[in-house]
């Protein structure tokens, strides 16, 4: 199987190392900022596995539309808008875009949606910690658990506090980002309740867990016809 890597950053290099480490895979090509116009006329692979930046998207929808590859996308910082294009890749292609690859994100979704549908008056206040090089606020991760929290969109996120912003409003959900070091990804989403608390947290204390749901990802996508998958739907169903 054919893989072609676009970006050669941290998640970039890893995933490169994982592809070149299986003897099932082939690495066609990989792609940074500096190398990004190589990917015009880059050979076809199987599937391309995107962890670059949002700007490489047109060059991504050009490549994916002019190959017909499969697209693993863990990009995070898309607009809404720019989000959809990337789902509508799935009318040519087999495409999964997520922001977190890994289990342990995957598991921490689901328990969230049960917390929050049962503790229905708590307040939920979701925080995330990263290094101190990422790019985008709040990470893809928190946003996909403010989704989870917030299916119906019926509370309305709040990113970060300051000043008189007065008492909190019950229907309102808090969202924080911290950065520092070279945390490679801390999730918690808090419930408050009165007197108790229930966090539920999930700490990444590798990045090589993300390559590794990605690679996993890419193998299950290159069997699927051509539509937009979610990772649960790969993973678990
Ligand atoms: N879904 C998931 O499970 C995970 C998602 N991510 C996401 O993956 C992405 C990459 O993360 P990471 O590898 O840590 O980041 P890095 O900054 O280490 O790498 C980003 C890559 O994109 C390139 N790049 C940067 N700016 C541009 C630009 N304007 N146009 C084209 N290419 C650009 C970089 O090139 P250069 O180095 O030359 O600047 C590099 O090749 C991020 O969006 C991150 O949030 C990360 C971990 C897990
Ligand atoms: O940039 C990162 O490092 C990570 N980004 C993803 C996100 O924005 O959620 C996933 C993971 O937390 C690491």
């Amino acid at each position: 199987m054919g893989v072609f890597v676009i970006g050669d950053g941290r998640m970039g290099t890893i995933i490169r190392e994982l592809v070149e480490a299986d003897s099932s895979l082939k690495l066609v090509g990989i792609v940074g900022a500096d190398t990004k116009e190589n990917l015009r006329d880059a050979a076809a692979a199987d599937v391309a596995i995107d962890f670059s930046h949002k700007d490489m998207l047109p060059l991504v929808e050009a490549y994916v539309a002019r190959t017909g590859a499969a697209l693993v996308s863990g990009v995070t910082g898309y607009s809404d808008e720019e989000l959809s294009r990337v789902k509508a890749l799935g009318r040519g292609a087999a495409v999964i875009h997520s922001a977190n690859y890994s289990l342990g994100v995957a598991v921490l979704r689901r328990l969230a949606t049960q917390a929050a549908e049962a503790l229905a008056e708590f307040d939920i206040e979701i925080t995330e910690t990263h290094h101190n090089q990422k790019a985008d606020a709040p990470s893809g991760t928190a946003k996909l658990l403010l989704d989870a929290v917030n299916p119906e969109g019926a509370y309305e996120p709040v990113y970060g506090r300051e000043g008189m912003c007065g008492k909190r409003d019950p229907r309102e959900i808090g969202v924080h980002a911290l950065r520092g070091g070279t945390v490679a990804g801390t999730h918690t989403v808090h419930f408050f309740g009165p007197d108790e608390e229930v966090e539920l947290t999930h700490r990444a204390t590798s990045r090589r867990i993300f390559a590794t749901g990605a690679v996993a990802a890419a193998k299950k996508l290159v069997a699927r016809e051509p539509g937009f998958y979610t990772f649960d739907e790969l993973m678990f169903a």
